[in-house]
């Protein structure tokens, strides 16, 4: 992805400060399982916060709730203010999916995709206007995915078609980001551009809450973390919470050593390792393919992050 020349085009809509609230929310399926409860968190604008977990912590549970697709059984989530009824409806909240979770079948260009994030600024005839294809246009670029827009999006591979979720979301003007583990299948040259872009975003005031097993990324890009396994185990910057203590209440059953692997985290082939050492009180991250304590790719302190 080229982000070279593309910096922020997109304006940021209408001056409203991006905020998440989520005050002692539970969610209780109509099946009896309690997937969240209590869960409590504050976040503010120009954030970008991991969400962290086990496999069936909770976490898409948590996103729905947001999205408006469950109800909180007791407690609530505001955004920007708003409940999120009405944050919706004015287009606070963009969601870019789980690859998964999409029917790649369905017949559809990369660029209408695209434009589907600007329904909400159309009305009800959804005719776009030269503004909404010129933030489509943009939002293409800025993800890198111009020269695809007349592609379908079944044809792409995983990383492009996360990257042109992105480009729906950005053309959306959304102030809150929500990304369903957007580095799963993606190759490290588009985890890169990801990171980048979502850099961008929180430099100009965006707030991203993005879900990841992908641990030794996690002080990288993010400088707030929310630990969950059916509760918030730790909420708040990330120095502060990505610790050893932490890491190891939030993955208790599979931290051995200190050593997390992939396979254990996620049920998915992605077999990237991470250990994770105490070193002055902060967290140091190891992260490497297949053995990290043989060849450790990168070396992360917390302290280091840009
Ligand atoms: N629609 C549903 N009905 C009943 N139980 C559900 C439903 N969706 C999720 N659950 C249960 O709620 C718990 C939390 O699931 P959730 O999908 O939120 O976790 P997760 O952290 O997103 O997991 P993963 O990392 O595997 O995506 C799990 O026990 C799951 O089986």
């Amino acid at each position: 992805m080229n982000y070279a020349g593309t910096e922020p085009t997109i304006e940021t809509p209408r001056g409203v400060a991006a905020s998440l609230s989520v005050r002692d929310v539970t969610v209780t399926y109509p099946s009896g399982v309690t997937a969240l409860k209590d869960a409590s968190f504050e976040l503010g604008p120009g954030t970008t916060c991991g969400l962290v977990g086990v496999n069936g912590s909770g976490k898409s549970t948590l996103f729905k709730a947001i999205m408006g697709f469950v109800r909180p059984t007791t407690g609530e989530v505001r955004i920007c203010g708003l409940p999120v009824d009405e944050a919706l409806k004015r287009g606070y909240v963009a969601y870019v999916p789980q690859s998964e979770d999409v029917d790649w079948d369905f017949p559809i260009l990369v660029e209408d995709v695209v434009m589907m994030g600007r329904y909400g600024h159309m009305n009800f005839l959804r005719i776009p206007s030269t503004n909404d294809k010129r933030k489509v246009g943009e939002a293409l670029e800025r993800v890198g995915m111009t020269g695809f827009r007349h592609h379908q999006i079944g044809e792409l591979s995983g990383g492009q078609k996360k990257r042109v979720f992105l480009a729906r979301a950005l053309a959306q003007e959304g102030r809150v980001i929500l990304l369903d583990e957007p580095f799963t299948g993606v190759d490290v040259k588009t985890e890169t551009a990801i990171v980048d872009l979502l850099r961008q975003l929180r430099a100009s005031g965006h707030l991203m809450l993005v879900s990841t097993h992908n641990l030794g990324s996690v002080p990288d890009f993010c400088d707030h973390v929310v630990l969950l396994n059916r509760e918030v185990l730790a909420a708040g910057p990330t120095a502060r919470t990505f610790t050893q203590e932490n890491l190891e209440r939030a993955f208790g059953g599979v931290l051995r050593r200190f050593r997390l692997e992939g396979g254990q985290l996620h049920a998915d082939d992605d077999r990237r390792t991470v250990t994770v050492l105490t070193d002055d009180e902060r967290p140091v991250v190891f992260y490497g393919e297949g053995k990290p304590e043989d060849e450790p790719l990168r070396r992360k302190n917390n302290g280091d992050k840009g």
